[in-house]
Protein backbone atom coordinates (compact mmCIF):
# COMPACT_ATOMS: atom_id res chain seq x y z
CA UNK A 1 0.00 0.00 0.00
CA UNK A 2 1.08 3.14 -0.85
CA UNK A 3 1.15 5.93 2.14
CA UNK A 4 1.33 9.10 1.57
CA UNK A 5 3.98 10.91 3.83
CA UNK A 6 2.99 14.06 5.93
CA UNK A 7 5.94 16.08 5.36
CA UNK A 8 5.24 15.98 1.54
CA UNK A 9 1.42 16.09 1.52
CA UNK A 10 0.73 18.59 4.76
CA UNK A 11 0.69 21.75 2.92
CA UNK A 12 -2.22 20.46 0.28
CA UNK A 13 -5.65 20.32 0.95
CA UNK A 14 -7.44 17.27 -0.08
CA UNK A 15 -10.67 17.49 -1.16
CA UNK A 16 -13.29 15.42 -4.14
CA UNK A 17 -11.91 14.32 -7.38
CA UNK A 18 -13.16 15.19 -10.50
CA UNK A 19 -15.32 12.24 -12.04
CA UNK A 20 -16.43 13.21 -15.74
CA UNK A 21 -19.82 11.74 -14.27
CA UNK A 22 -19.90 15.31 -12.39
CA UNK A 23 -19.05 17.32 -14.82
CA UNK A 24 -21.49 20.50 -15.24
CA UNK A 25 -23.18 20.72 -18.87
CA UNK A 26 -24.48 24.15 -18.06
CA UNK A 27 -21.07 26.58 -18.65
CA UNK A 28 -22.61 29.31 -21.15
CA UNK A 29 -21.40 28.70 -24.56
CA UNK A 30 -20.19 31.19 -26.69
CA UNK A 31 -20.05 31.13 -30.24
CA UNK A 32 -17.98 34.34 -31.65
CA UNK A 33 -19.12 34.17 -35.09
CA UNK A 34 -23.14 34.59 -33.99
CA UNK A 35 -24.43 37.85 -34.08
CA UNK A 36 -26.55 37.34 -30.87
CA UNK A 37 -23.56 36.85 -28.76
CA UNK A 38 -23.08 40.21 -27.13
CA UNK A 39 -26.27 39.76 -25.20
CA UNK A 40 -25.29 35.99 -24.37
CA UNK A 41 -22.05 37.21 -23.36
CA UNK A 42 -24.10 39.90 -20.40
CA UNK A 43 -26.16 37.04 -19.40
CA UNK A 44 -22.93 34.48 -18.71
CA UNK A 45 -21.07 37.31 -17.01
CA UNK A 46 -23.98 38.22 -15.01
CA UNK A 47 -24.60 34.18 -13.87
CA UNK A 48 -21.58 32.71 -13.66
CA UNK A 49 -19.05 35.11 -14.62
CA UNK A 50 -17.65 32.64 -16.57
CA UNK A 51 -18.24 31.06 -20.24
CA UNK A 52 -16.70 29.19 -22.93
CA UNK A 53 -15.56 30.80 -26.35
CA UNK A 54 -15.84 28.72 -29.80
CA UNK A 55 -14.84 30.09 -33.20
CA UNK A 56 -12.40 32.39 -31.22
CA UNK A 57 -10.17 32.36 -33.55
CA UNK A 58 -7.21 32.25 -32.43
CA UNK A 59 -5.02 30.01 -34.89
CA UNK A 60 -4.04 26.57 -33.42
CA UNK A 61 -0.39 26.42 -34.44
CA UNK A 62 0.35 29.23 -32.01
CA UNK A 63 -1.83 27.37 -29.62
CA UNK A 64 0.58 24.11 -30.56
CA UNK A 65 4.17 25.50 -30.44
CA UNK A 66 3.47 26.74 -27.06
CA UNK A 67 2.12 24.13 -26.15
CA UNK A 68 5.13 22.31 -27.50
CA UNK A 69 7.36 24.48 -25.52
CA UNK A 70 5.98 24.34 -22.74
CA UNK A 71 6.20 20.64 -22.15
CA UNK A 72 9.71 20.72 -23.24
CA UNK A 73 10.33 23.01 -20.62
CA UNK A 74 8.10 21.27 -17.88
CA UNK A 75 9.93 18.04 -18.90
CA UNK A 76 13.39 19.39 -17.48
CA UNK A 77 14.64 18.14 -13.79
CA UNK A 78 13.66 20.60 -10.82
CA UNK A 79 17.37 21.42 -11.29
CA UNK A 80 17.34 22.73 -14.31
CA UNK A 81 13.78 24.24 -14.07
CA UNK A 82 14.82 26.37 -10.98
CA UNK A 83 17.75 27.85 -12.61
CA UNK A 84 14.40 30.22 -14.25
CA UNK A 85 13.09 30.88 -11.07
CA UNK A 86 11.64 31.83 -7.84
CA UNK A 87 9.14 34.10 -9.48
CA UNK A 88 9.85 37.42 -8.07
CA UNK A 89 6.87 37.55 -9.07
CA UNK A 90 7.71 36.44 -12.63
CA UNK A 91 9.99 33.24 -13.02
CA UNK A 92 9.59 29.50 -12.82
CA UNK A 93 7.99 28.53 -9.90
CA UNK A 94 7.06 25.38 -8.16
CA UNK A 95 4.18 24.32 -5.26
CA UNK A 96 4.44 27.60 -4.18
CA UNK A 97 1.87 30.36 -5.24
CA UNK A 98 2.51 34.21 -4.17
CA UNK A 99 4.19 35.03 -1.40
CA UNK A 100 2.13 34.49 1.61
CA UNK A 101 2.19 30.77 2.52
CA UNK A 102 0.04 29.48 -0.51
CA UNK A 103 1.11 26.16 -1.71
CA UNK A 104 -0.69 23.61 -4.77
CA UNK A 105 0.68 20.84 -6.63
CA UNK A 106 1.71 22.60 -9.65
CA UNK A 107 4.85 24.29 -11.22
CA UNK A 108 4.32 27.16 -13.91
CA UNK A 109 5.70 30.18 -15.75
CA UNK A 110 4.86 33.72 -14.71
CA UNK A 111 5.82 36.18 -17.46
CA UNK A 112 5.25 39.93 -17.73
CA UNK A 113 3.58 40.92 -21.29
CA UNK A 114 5.55 43.39 -21.98
CA UNK A 115 7.89 43.50 -24.77
CA UNK A 116 11.12 43.57 -22.54
CA UNK A 117 10.13 40.79 -20.44
CA UNK A 118 13.96 38.89 -20.72
CA UNK A 119 13.77 35.47 -21.76
CA UNK A 120 17.60 34.05 -21.43
CA UNK A 121 16.80 32.07 -18.22
CA UNK A 122 14.13 30.10 -20.29
CA UNK A 123 15.66 29.52 -23.72
CA UNK A 124 19.53 28.14 -22.03
CA UNK A 125 17.50 25.70 -19.91
CA UNK A 126 15.66 24.73 -23.67
CA UNK A 127 18.65 25.39 -25.86
CA UNK A 128 17.07 27.90 -28.00
CA UNK A 129 17.43 31.33 -28.97
CA UNK A 130 15.72 33.48 -26.39
CA UNK A 131 13.68 35.28 -29.65
CA UNK A 132 12.11 31.19 -30.43
CA UNK A 133 10.35 31.62 -27.21
CA UNK A 134 9.64 35.31 -26.97
CA UNK A 135 7.59 34.57 -30.10
CA UNK A 136 5.80 31.78 -29.25
CA UNK A 137 4.70 33.77 -25.98
CA UNK A 138 3.80 36.73 -28.34
CA UNK A 139 2.26 35.45 -30.86
CA UNK A 140 0.44 33.38 -28.80
CA UNK A 141 -0.51 36.14 -26.59
CA UNK A 142 -1.17 39.26 -29.23
CA UNK A 143 -3.94 36.44 -30.73
CA UNK A 144 -5.46 35.58 -27.57
CA UNK A 145 -5.23 39.36 -25.97
CA UNK A 146 -7.74 40.41 -29.70
CA UNK A 147 -9.92 37.71 -29.27
CA UNK A 148 -10.76 39.18 -25.42
CA UNK A 149 -10.87 42.75 -26.50
CA UNK A 150 -13.48 41.72 -28.64
CA UNK A 151 -15.35 39.64 -26.43
CA UNK A 152 -14.87 43.16 -24.23
CA UNK A 153 -16.08 44.94 -27.15
CA UNK A 154 -19.27 42.77 -27.36
CA UNK A 155 -19.98 43.39 -23.85
CA UNK A 156 -19.83 47.07 -23.93
CA UNK A 157 -22.44 46.99 -26.71
CA UNK A 158 -24.15 44.00 -24.53
CA UNK A 159 -24.18 46.52 -21.86
CA UNK A 160 -25.12 49.48 -24.16
CA UNK A 161 -21.98 51.48 -23.17
CA UNK A 162 -20.47 53.76 -25.68
CA UNK A 163 -17.94 53.84 -26.74
CA UNK A 164 -17.52 50.11 -27.18
CA UNK A 165 -13.81 50.22 -26.45
CA UNK A 166 -14.32 51.31 -23.06
CA UNK A 167 -13.20 48.20 -21.84
CA UNK A 168 -10.98 46.72 -23.77
CA UNK A 169 -9.00 49.98 -25.23
CA UNK A 170 -7.29 49.58 -21.36
CA UNK A 171 -5.60 46.06 -22.91
CA UNK A 172 -5.02 48.00 -25.75
CA UNK A 173 -2.80 49.96 -23.78
CA UNK A 174 0.95 50.01 -24.39
CA UNK A 175 0.92 50.45 -20.79
CA UNK A 176 -1.54 47.32 -19.66
CA UNK A 177 -0.54 46.03 -16.99
CA UNK A 178 -1.26 42.32 -18.38
CA UNK A 179 0.07 38.83 -17.02
CA UNK A 180 0.63 35.62 -18.78
CA UNK A 181 1.08 31.97 -16.70
CA UNK A 182 1.71 28.74 -17.41
CA UNK A 183 0.63 25.99 -14.97
CA UNK A 184 1.82 22.32 -15.08
CA UNK A 185 -0.17 20.22 -12.75
CA UNK A 186 1.93 16.92 -12.50
CA UNK A 187 -0.08 13.66 -12.06
CA UNK A 188 -0.01 12.80 -8.44
CA UNK A 189 -0.63 8.27 -8.50
CA UNK A 190 -0.65 8.35 -4.59
CA UNK A 191 -3.84 9.72 -4.29
CA UNK A 192 -5.34 6.99 -5.84
CA UNK A 193 -5.45 4.96 -2.72
CA UNK A 194 -7.46 7.93 -1.11
CA UNK A 195 -10.55 6.88 -2.99
CA UNK A 196 -12.31 9.40 -4.81
CA UNK A 197 -9.98 12.38 -3.01
CA UNK A 198 -7.51 14.59 -4.46
CA UNK A 199 -5.18 17.00 -4.16
CA UNK A 200 -5.82 21.28 -4.56
CA UNK A 201 -3.62 21.99 -7.73
CA UNK A 202 -4.63 25.64 -7.55
CA UNK A 203 -6.08 26.64 -4.40
CA UNK A 204 -9.63 28.70 -4.69
CA UNK A 205 -9.16 32.49 -5.74
CA UNK A 206 -10.70 34.92 -7.75
CA UNK A 207 -8.22 36.67 -10.57
CA UNK A 208 -7.60 40.22 -10.14
CA UNK A 209 -7.48 41.51 -13.36
CA UNK A 210 -10.39 42.55 -15.54
CA UNK A 211 -10.43 39.74 -17.59
CA UNK A 212 -8.73 36.07 -17.97
CA UNK A 213 -8.24 33.72 -20.89
CA UNK A 214 -7.81 30.33 -19.83
CA UNK A 215 -6.77 27.37 -22.38
CA UNK A 216 -5.91 23.67 -21.05
CA UNK A 217 -5.06 20.66 -22.69
CA UNK A 218 -7.89 17.42 -22.63
CA UNK A 219 -7.52 16.85 -18.03
CA UNK A 220 -9.96 17.81 -16.17
CA UNK A 221 -9.47 19.79 -13.12
CA UNK A 222 -10.56 23.60 -13.06
CA UNK A 223 -13.25 24.35 -10.64
CA UNK A 224 -15.61 26.98 -10.59
CA UNK A 225 -18.54 27.85 -7.63
CA UNK A 226 -21.65 28.72 -8.87
CA UNK A 227 -23.89 31.43 -7.05
CA UNK A 228 -25.87 28.65 -4.70
CA UNK A 229 -22.41 27.40 -3.35
CA UNK A 230 -21.60 24.22 -4.96
CA UNK A 231 -18.38 23.70 -6.92
CA UNK A 232 -18.70 22.28 -10.08
CA UNK A 233 -16.29 20.85 -12.32
CA UNK A 234 -15.52 22.18 -15.93
CA UNK A 235 -15.27 19.91 -18.84
CA UNK A 236 -11.85 20.31 -20.43
CA UNK A 237 -11.72 21.34 -24.21
CA UNK A 238 -8.26 22.23 -25.39
CA UNK A 239 -10.22 23.72 -28.47
CA UNK A 240 -11.75 26.33 -26.75
CA UNK A 241 -11.08 29.08 -24.42
CA UNK A 242 -12.35 29.65 -21.53
CA UNK A 243 -13.22 33.34 -20.19
CA UNK A 244 -13.30 34.84 -16.42
CA UNK A 245 -15.01 37.93 -14.99
CA UNK A 246 -11.68 39.42 -12.71
CA UNK A 247 -12.11 41.55 -9.65
CA UNK A 248 -11.80 44.83 -11.53
CA UNK A 249 -14.25 44.23 -14.13
CA UNK A 250 -16.90 43.69 -10.79
CA UNK A 251 -15.90 47.17 -9.76
CA UNK A 252 -16.41 48.63 -13.39
CA UNK A 253 -19.56 47.08 -13.59
CA UNK A 254 -20.45 48.48 -10.16
CA UNK A 255 -20.89 44.55 -9.24
CA UNK A 256 -22.96 43.62 -11.76
CA UNK A 257 -20.70 41.21 -12.66
CA UNK A 258 -18.87 38.84 -10.07
CA UNK A 259 -15.54 37.99 -10.35
CA UNK A 260 -15.56 33.93 -10.67
CA UNK A 261 -13.95 31.93 -7.78
CA UNK A 262 -11.82 28.87 -9.32
CA UNK A 263 -9.54 26.16 -8.20
CA UNK A 264 -7.72 23.31 -9.89
CA UNK A 265 -7.53 20.25 -8.87
CA UNK A 266 -5.02 18.17 -9.65
CA UNK A 267 -5.32 14.55 -10.81
CA UNK A 268 -4.04 11.16 -10.58
CA UNK A 269 -3.38 9.77 -13.52
CA UNK A 270 -3.02 12.98 -16.48
CA UNK A 271 -0.96 15.94 -16.04
CA UNK A 272 -2.71 18.90 -16.99
CA UNK A 273 -1.24 21.92 -19.08
CA UNK A 274 -2.80 25.22 -18.76
CA UNK A 275 -2.15 28.66 -20.56
CA UNK A 276 -3.65 31.80 -18.63
CA UNK A 277 -3.59 35.62 -20.02
CA UNK A 278 -4.66 37.81 -17.24
CA UNK A 279 -5.95 41.19 -19.07
CA UNK A 280 -5.20 43.68 -16.86
CA UNK A 281 -5.13 48.01 -16.73
CA UNK A 282 -2.76 50.03 -17.06
CA UNK A 283 -1.26 50.61 -13.45
CA UNK A 284 -1.99 54.23 -12.95
CA UNK A 285 -5.25 53.48 -14.55
CA UNK A 286 -8.26 54.68 -11.86
CA UNK A 287 -10.75 51.25 -11.20
CA UNK A 288 -14.22 52.99 -10.65
CA UNK A 289 -17.59 51.77 -11.99
CA UNK A 290 -19.00 53.45 -15.18
CA UNK A 291 -21.25 55.92 -14.78
CA UNK A 292 -23.37 54.59 -16.85
CA UNK A 293 -23.93 51.29 -14.89
CA UNK A 294 -24.16 53.40 -11.32
CA UNK A 295 -28.06 53.94 -12.71
CA UNK A 296 -28.28 57.32 -10.41
CA UNK A 297 -27.40 54.91 -7.72
CA UNK A 298 -23.46 55.22 -5.81
CA UNK A 299 -20.89 53.45 -6.58
CA UNK A 300 -19.82 50.47 -4.03
CA UNK A 301 -16.16 50.70 -4.31
CA UNK A 302 -13.74 53.34 -2.91
CA UNK A 303 -11.57 54.95 -5.14
CA UNK A 304 -8.11 53.23 -6.50
CA UNK A 305 -5.80 52.59 -9.09
CA UNK A 306 -4.78 49.39 -10.25
CA UNK A 307 -1.57 49.73 -8.70
CA UNK A 308 -2.85 50.05 -5.35
CA UNK A 309 -5.31 46.84 -5.72
CA UNK A 310 -2.56 44.78 -7.28
CA UNK A 311 -0.03 46.69 -4.21
CA UNK A 312 -2.80 45.08 -1.92
CA UNK A 313 -3.60 41.83 -3.51
CA UNK A 314 -0.04 40.62 -3.36
CA UNK A 315 -0.14 41.14 0.69
CA UNK A 316 -3.78 38.80 0.78
CA UNK A 317 -3.50 34.94 0.53
CA UNK A 318 -5.16 33.08 -2.50
CA UNK A 319 -8.10 32.51 -1.13
CA UNK A 320 -8.96 35.65 0.25
CA UNK A 321 -12.22 38.28 -0.72
CA UNK A 322 -9.18 40.98 -2.15
CA UNK A 323 -12.18 43.46 -3.31
CA UNK A 324 -13.57 43.45 0.69
CA UNK A 325 -11.06 45.94 1.42
CA UNK A 326 -11.91 48.36 -0.90
CA UNK A 327 -15.61 48.14 -0.90
CA UNK A 328 -17.51 51.26 0.83
CA UNK A 329 -19.23 50.42 4.08
CA UNK A 330 -23.00 50.74 3.69
CA UNK A 331 -24.52 53.80 5.22
CA UNK A 332 -27.03 52.78 8.41
C1 LIG B 1 -1.34 34.44 -3.40
C2 LIG B 1 -1.18 35.19 -4.45
C3 LIG B 1 -0.79 34.66 -5.80
C4 LIG B 1 -1.26 35.79 -6.70
C5 LIG B 1 -0.84 36.98 -5.90
C6 LIG B 1 -1.45 36.65 -4.54
O1 LIG B 1 -0.88 37.35 -3.46
C7 LIG B 1 -2.97 36.91 -4.64
C8 LIG B 1 -3.46 36.85 -6.11
C9 LIG B 1 -2.81 35.70 -6.88
C10 LIG B 1 -3.08 35.73 -8.37
C11 LIG B 1 -4.28 34.91 -8.83
C12 LIG B 1 -4.47 35.07 -10.35
C13 LIG B 1 -3.14 34.94 -11.11
O2 LIG B 1 -2.75 33.58 -11.15
C14 LIG B 1 -2.01 35.77 -10.43
C15 LIG B 1 -0.76 35.81 -11.29
C16 LIG B 1 -2.53 37.12 -10.09
O3 LIG B 1 -2.42 38.15 -10.74
O4 LIG B 1 -3.14 37.10 -8.86
C17 LIG B 1 -1.82 35.22 -9.02
C18 LIG B 1 -0.71 35.81 -8.15
C19 LIG B 1 0.62 35.05 -8.30
O5 LIG B 1 0.62 33.82 -8.46
O6 LIG B 1 1.65 35.73 -8.21
O1 LIG C 1 -4.43 26.34 -14.28
C1 LIG C 1 -5.63 26.57 -14.40
O2 LIG C 1 -6.36 25.89 -15.08
C2 LIG C 1 -6.22 27.78 -13.69
C3 LIG C 1 -5.21 28.46 -12.81
C4 LIG C 1 -5.67 29.79 -12.31
O3 LIG C 1 -6.81 29.98 -12.00
C5 LIG C 1 -4.69 30.87 -12.20
O4 LIG C 1 -3.51 30.65 -12.52
O5 LIG C 1 -5.09 31.98 -11.80
FE1 LIG D 1 -7.23 32.06 -11.60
Amino acid sequence: MVVLSKPAMEHFSIVNNCKSSSFFNGVPLIDLSKPDSKNLIVKACEEFGFFKVINHGVPTEFITKLESEAIKFFSFPLSEKQKAGPPDPFGYGNKKIGPNGDFGWVEYILVSTNSEFNYQKFASILGVNPETIRTAVNDYVSAVKKMACEILEMLAEGLNIHPRNVFSKLLMDEKSDSVFRLNHYPPCPEIQQLSDNNLIGFGEHTDPQIISVLRSNNTCGLQILLKNGHWISVPPDPNSFFINVGDSLQVMTNGRFKSVRHRVLANSVKSRLSMIFFGGPPLSEKIAPLASLMEGGESLYKEFTWFEYKKSAYKTRLADNRLVLFEKVAAK
